[in-house]
């Protein structure tokens, strides 16, 4: 009896055995399948670095030829293109040999485009008209299309299944006779301000090499901020584009929905409608990022997608002088914005009042609860599906590891944490945090929350119309680039940027200052009475040096005024320092 009994717990034992070894066996061949992807896909990018480096070796510029040549500002460099002095392939060599350069330190190209140089030969042997992008170098996020190559948004799921045709945009840009000569690193997902995905691995940021570039546009704001491009084009469904521009120093546009084309571009929560990413212009210097976002708005791009209201580049509003009122704010009431934010939205007050503007205190109404009931609410109302099922069995980057966390709880677990959290910490916003991570439940609330959106979009409108604005300056993140890694432990700081995504306003940020020794010394004051407070602050102790942007927002299809209100601040902040 006893030996019966023994056979059967050695039995039971054995087969919890066996199925543990043949589900770990599964999962390992599964790996080891996504590594062969992997390592396939970094062969072939590798070929075309390869075959970049040996067409340099041929070209014969002197390493001073090219920082000539990368040092130009972006009109100087179109000048000088338009009317010849430069050929498209010279300026191609200096910023292919340049950005290579760069790459090595910062890690921020996924391929260079191999194609460029055909490209620029038949750009310099053409006899009519030039486009308005004549032989200029354009790099471009990893997530816009481009014939036969994959676009995968570092997931390898994606990896092995080369796109049919450019997306809309780039056949806009080469029409104009630009360049594509690399694409630009991305986060898995590309859902955070981080750049590093178990594909192309980290990108750095320029200005220090422990700190993120940003994301998920990083690659791009990398390369920029590091000189290496001269403009660049992302997406931004909650900041990619205005927060990755605020920590490297350049220049960003975040449009309108619809005001570009989207076609071709790869986003992973394409079905959800109520907050959709856009397309837009990263650049080195404002010129740049006018012309980057001018040259789209041609009849082509109306052609090639019929969906996007064929309004060309209003000059009259960009030019206009008309005097501009505006409203500025440094804290959205959870996550106040550190010194350094502070001051560079402050500073930008002073500099648009030295431009003869008014600007006053602006208090948008209930910017938690647009953060943590509407944005969160929308982009997790299917608890992360939309980006979880993306990543069955893929190896999943550890910058994104806990913000995937809450999509794998059970929603018992999630809603236990939202009331213990709160009562543990004294942070309740988290706790709202949680409860947005569950997901919306029935088709039936999903159509009440979409009414709760137009509600907000309807109460924020009404708090701008009253105080009569024309525009809104705000920082982009309530901080400086935080160090690698980090990004996840303070993602609400991003919120400055995700309500303009809400709200869907154009948003455009340009780099105002760097953070200073006082600006150190000032957190002293900072709040630290959550825990995101106290990483905010411990984060920004070794942040001397960083870049800090603002972001300036205007009302819908008013990319123009966006474009206008960065120039005043830039010529005001320059008027300031005369
Ligand atoms: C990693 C998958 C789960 C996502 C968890 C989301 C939690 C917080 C969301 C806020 C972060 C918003 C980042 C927005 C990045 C962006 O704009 N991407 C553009 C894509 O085109």
């Amino acid at each position: 009896m006893e030996n019966i009994k023994r056979q059967q717990v050695l039995g039971f034992t054995g087969g919890v055995l066996f199925v543990i070894l043949i589900n770990n066996f599964w999962r390992w061949k599964k790996k080891q399948n996504v590594l062969k992807k992997i390592k396939s896909k970094s062969v072939e990018c590798k070929r075309a670095f390869d075959y970049v480096v040996e067409q340099l070796k041929k070209g014969n510029l002197s390493e001073d030829e090219v920082s000539q040549i990368v040092q130009l500002s972006f009109n100087d460099l179109h000048q000088q293109l338009q009317d010849g002095t430069l050929k498209a392939v010279t300026v191609l060599q200096a910023y292919q040999a340049f950005a290579l350069k760069a790459n090595e330190r910062l890690n921020a190209i996924t391929e260079p485009l191999v194609t460029a140089m055909d490209i620029a030969e038949k750009l310099d042997k053409q006899t009519g008209k030039k486009g308005l992008l004549h032989g200029i170098p354009v790099s471009v996020k990893e997530s816009f299309d481009i014939k036969s190559l994959d676009t995968t948004a570092g997931i390898s799921h994606f990896i092995g299944k080369p796109r049919p045709d450019d997306a809309a945009l780039i056949k806009v840009l080469k029409d104009e006779g630009a360049i594509p000569f690399v694409r630009t690193n991305i986060p898995q997902t590309m859902m955070i301000y981080e750049c590093s995905n178990p594909i192309y691995k980290e990108t750095l940021n320029p200005y220090d090499l422990t700190k993120t570039p940003g994301g998920s546009t990083g690659g791009e704001s990398a390369l920029l901020g590091a000189k290496a491009s001269i403009i660049g084009y992302g997406s931004d469904i909650g900041g990619s584009i205005r927060v990755p521009s605020h920590f490297c120093g350049c220049y960003g546009l975040k449009t309108t929905l619809e005001r570009l084309s989207r076609k071709g571009t790869l986003s992973l929560s394409k079905g959800q409608m109520q907050v959709s990413g856009t397309v837009g212009p990263m650049a080195r210097d404002l010129d740049g990022l006018i012309m980057a976002f001018k040259v789209l708005l041609t009849d082509l791009h109306f052609e090639l997608d019929p969906s996007i209201p064929p309004i060309k580049f209003r000059d009259e509003i960009y030019n206009s002088k008309q005097s501009l009122k505006i409203g500025y704010y440094v804290t959205d009431g959870y996550t106040p914005a550190v010194p350094s934010c502070r001051r560079a939205v402050m500073l930008t007050k002073k500099a648009l009042e030295a431009m003869g503007h008014t600007v006053v205190e602006f208090k948008p109404p209930r910017m938690v609860y647009a953060y943590t009931k509407l944005y969160l609410g929308t982009v997790m109302g299917d608890k992360g599906k939309n980006y979880t099922s993306k990543l069955k069995g893929d190896i999943i980057d550890p910058t994104i590891w806990k913000l995937m966390l809450p999509s794998k709880l059970p929603n018992f677990i999630l809603r236990m944490m939202s009331w213990l959290y709160p009562i543990l910490t004294k942070d309740k916003v988290f706790g709202d945090i949680l409860k947005a991570r569950m997901g919306i439940n029935s088709v039936h609330d999903w159509f009440n929350h979409a009414l709760k959106i137009q509600a907000y979009k309807e109460e924020f409108l009404s708090a701008w119309r009253r105080e009569d604005l024309d525009a809104v300056i705000c920082p982009p993140f309530a901080m400086a680039a935080p160090p690698l890694g980090k990004v996840a432990d303070v993602i609400s700081a991003g919120n400055y940027s995700m309500i303009y995504n809400l709200l869907n306003y154009p948003g455009g940020v340009l780099p105002v200052t760097k953070v200073t020794a006082d600006d150190v010394n000032d957190l002293d004051n900072y709040p630290t009475n959550t825990r995101t407070l106290k990483l905010v602050k411990q984060f920004s102790m070794k942040s001397e040096g960083l870049p800090v942007g603002v972001q300036c927002v205007c009302l819908p299809f008013n990319e123009e005024l966006v474009l206008r209100l960065m120039r005043e601040a830039e010529n005001g902040l320059n008027k300031l320092q005369d």
